[in-house]
């Protein structure tokens, strides 16, 4: 349903935004110290707007390499001119990329998914929330999608879900499109819808390149420029009419009947002897880079393209600040559908709380059961710690494609993006610590006393802080196997280092300082003395027993060798383990979203 208004006849006319590229090389090496290998050697071309250009050619030609390249999704080991140019000025932020993978939220419809995009890339100045919603329909009708609006993202097929993934990217009208293999995994039939798209796409006057692997015939000649690449070596570029003469003139006769798309790539495999060279040095005659026919509608630059989105107003980005909000909201609408991570996990410490609660009972007070106490406090430092950094090492991995499409494509800064998981999410973990801390305290007979409760609970909720924060950085740094198995480890030398499996003094005093590095030393040290110390009257001892040699409060800090502990210290220790552990882990996800 395309929805026209006098504002929406006003189309912003899209600027022509040719890419250049000459000698381009890309080095990469192959493994430490081994030398390196050339995947594109020296390639150079144009790739038009108006015009829906193929990257065509044998599987580890080099395809998607210079796609990455000219996207500037790759830097290092680049060398040779690229020019993206829009009004004479050089940029890159007119490009929009869709990768192979489509990298949507599972929980969003197709509606919501846009509607969010649509106010991470447009600003209320530039355009009213109606006109936003406007633009939505307009463009999911334009591509197919309107029947399928109120549907959820994880229920979608394949060919919808590149649509919509095509979609996103046009909210804010670039006039560069890249797609990798946007047929891969498409039926014939969604292949076609999909070029076809494309196609219509690059006629409204955008560049639209993309890579594809084996098009069928009548696939082949939608493009309007190929560009075939050949072991790094450019083999063939010019429109599709002219693959046959080229071939030819290289001794290359193309069966009659034979699609010549299958053709070039047998040809490129070496199906008919190595003719790399000879194809390299005949593509570099511009004379098959112009269709011998008369030129398209699109040529004749007295004719308008015409747009099936209507763009009604020159369109801006909203403030990162602005853009913030928005992150915070998509984060806590993800929180709330995604039952396992909100209200499964809410039941669950409750659920521990509980049965720990059952198993430890009167400890708190009970003056023989001092150290089965103490262990409690140890038990909740390392439950807390596990059950909130575990799900982070697990959750990061899975989301960082996303976050790379959406910051590489604009949609908001790396930067915002981790503020915004911070700011939603620690709430969530602190209540998660609240309700834990709240019941085990209760019911462990912990003393009840204001001061006392306040101090133990704060213990809980900075430590859950710290061990997000080192999930972050355990899940940028490494994949889902290995983040749980160094987790773990770290957990364990953590838990030794925290004094109680072994007494600080019975440390070797180097290990001891080691123990300085430990959040759960601090956490331990933080629980020990918000339950014992400053004054907290004598424990009680069952009448039937004798001798209760922890009967003193002061006792047991002493044999743990905490007496001159300070709970402001601990704490303090902890609060900058988060500050530090957070900038880190920041650090290493961007480091992450590089390196890809
Ligand atoms: N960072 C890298 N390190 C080492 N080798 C690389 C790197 N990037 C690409 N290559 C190699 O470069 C060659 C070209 O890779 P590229 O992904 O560009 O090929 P392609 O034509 O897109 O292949 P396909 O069609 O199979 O996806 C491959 O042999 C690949 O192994």
């Amino acid at each position: 349903m395309a929805i026209i208004d006098e504002k929406t006849k006003m189309h912003t006319e899209m600027e022509p935004v040719d890419i250049t590229f000459s000698d381009l090389t890309y080095t990469v090496p192959i493994s430490r110290g081994k030398g390196k290998k050339t995947i594109l050697k020296g390639v150079s071309g144009t790739f038009k707007s108006g015009e829906l250009t193929a990257i065509m050619g044998p599987s580890g030609a080099g395809k998607s390499s210079l796609l990455n390249i000219l996207t500037g999704f790759v830097k290092i080991g680049v060398s040779g001119q690229i020019s993206i140019a829009k009004n004479g000025k050089e940029s890159r932020k007119i490009c929009s990329y869709i990768l192979q993978e489509d990298n949507l939220f599972p929980l969003f419809t197709v509606q919501e998914t846009m509607i969010l995009a649509a106010t991470l890339k447009i600003s209320n100045k530039s355009m009213s929330t109606k006109e936003k919603h406007i633009l939505v329909e307009n463009i999911l009708s334009s591509l197919g999608l309107s029947f399928s609006m109120k549907t959820r993202c994880s229920n979608l097929s394949g060919g919808q879900r590149k649509r919509l993934s095509i979609a996103l990217e046009l909210l804010d009208d670039p006039p560069v499109l890249f797609l990798d293999e946007p047929t891969t995994g498409l039926d014939s039939s969604s292949s076609a819808d999909c070029i076809s798209l494309l196609n219509k796409l690059s006629t409204e006057g955008r560049t639209v390149v993309c890579t594809i692997h084996q098009p069928s015939a009548s696939l082949y000649h939608e493009f309007g420029h190929i560009y075939v690449l050949a072991e790094g070596n450019c083999v063939y570029q010019g429109p599709p009419s002219n693959t046959v003469p080229f071939l030819s003139s290289v001794e290359l006769h193309c069966p009659q009947y034979h699609n010549p798309a299958d053709f070039l790539i047998e040809v490129t495999n070496k199906e008919y002897g190595d003719y790399t060279k000879a194809l390299t040095e005949a593509a570099e005659d511009p004379k098959w880079r112009t269709e011998e026919k008369a030129p398209t509608l699109l040529k004749d630059l007295s004719v308008r393209p015409v747009r099936s989105i209507n763009y009604s107003k020159k369109i801006y980005p909203p403030s990162e600040w602005i853009k913030l909000w928005i992150l915070m909201g998509r984060c806590h609408i993800l929180f709330y559908r995604d039952w396992t991570v909100t209200h499964l996990k809410l039941v669950l410490h409750i659920l521990c709380a509980i049965l720990i609660g059952i198993l430890y009972g009167d400890s708190g007070t009970n003056a023989t059961k001092t150290f089965s106490n103490v262990g409690l406090l140890m038990i909740g430092v390392v439950y807390i710690w596990y059950t909130t950094m575990m799900p982070s090492v697990l959750k990061f991995p899975l989301e960082i494609a996303t976050i790379k499409k959406e910051t590489f494509n604009n949609w908001y800064k790396l930067r915002t993006y981790y503020l915004a998981t911070q700011i939603t999410s620690t709430p969530i973990h602190v209540l998660f610590s609240i309700t834990f801390a709240t019941i085990l305290y209760l019911m462990t007979s912990q003393p009840l006393e204001v001061d006392r409760f306040m101090k133990y609970v704060l213990t809980f909720i900075t430590l859950t802080i710290a061990a997000d924060g080192f999930g972050i950085f355990l899940g940028t740094m490494a994949n889902p196997i290995n983040g749980t198995f160094f987790g773990a480890v770290l957990t364990c030398f953590m838990v030794a280092f925290a004094g109680f499996l072994i007494f600080f003094h019975h440390m070797p005093f180097i290990l001891r300082l080691v123990s300085y590095l430990s959040p759960h030393r601090y956490a331990f040290h933080s629980l020990i003395l918000s339950v014992y110390d400053k004054g907290r009257t004598d424990l009680i001892c069952p009448s039937n027993i004798i001798y209760c040699h922890y009967k003193k409060a002061e006792m047991i800090i002493k044999t743990l060798g905490m007496s001159d502990g300070d709970y402001n210290t601990n704490i303090l220790m902890i609060i900058l383990t988060i500050i530090a552990v957070k900038i880190v882990a920041y650090f290493t996800l961007r480091r992450a979203l590089r390196m890809g």
